[in-house]
């Protein structure tokens, strides 16, 4: 598989924003483009490395169980930039509903919870993998096997295109 980052093409896209990591010359600032990135990608994940080869184990789990459903997977890898990582982490925040973000938040890390509840950290999800579908924000790797085990993301990707994927 080709790509440095993958976010499939479509052709109504404004020409420059190419989705490529080089996002200075896209003209969108960043907060822009990850809006744009999740509102044009049913599954978004924000990962270490790319699918065909995570630079992490979260990530790597994270793009596993997506690809148990066949969905079209858009991905960046946040690696090669570390402004478009503060940009997703402050989105990620911003497009959760605070019951379910603090929910996912506790299945996912006690610990950051405990600390944010104390005011001693701020409340942007501060690890990747991040995924977002059909524009909401889901959560990471742990919070993505645990709704593929109980069914939850069957439910959530019914109705996303099975047709182009790989
Ligand atoms: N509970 C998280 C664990 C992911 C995690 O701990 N990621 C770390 C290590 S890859 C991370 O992103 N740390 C912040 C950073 O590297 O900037 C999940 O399931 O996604
Ligand atoms: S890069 Fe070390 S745990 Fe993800």
């Amino acid at each position: 598989m080709r790509f440095s980052t993958t976010v499939p093409t479509d052709p109504d896209t404004h020409e420059d924003f190419q989705p490529t990591n080089k996002l200075e010359s896209s003209g969108l600032s960043l907060k822009d483009i990850v809006e744009q990135d999740v509102k044009d990608n049913s599954v978004m994940i924000y990962m270490k490395g790319e699918p065909a080869l995570p630079r992490c184990g979260f990530s790597s789990l994270a793009v596993k169980v997506l690809r148990e459903y066949k969905v079209p997977l858009a991905a960046r890898n946040i690696l090669e930039d570390p402004e478009l990582k503060s940009a997703v982490k402050a989105f990620s925040y911003s497009s959760s509903s605070g019951t379910v973000f603090v929910d996912a938040f506790v299945v996912a890390n006690s610990v950051v919870v405990e600390r944010m509840l104390e005011g001693e950290t701020d409340s942007n999800w501060p690890t990747f993998p991040q995924i977002f579908i059909k524009g909401e924000f889901v959560g990471g790797s742990d919070i993505i096997l645990n709704m593929h085990k109980t069914g939850e993301l069957k439910e959530m990707l019914k109705g996303i295109g099975a047709a182009d994927a790989e």
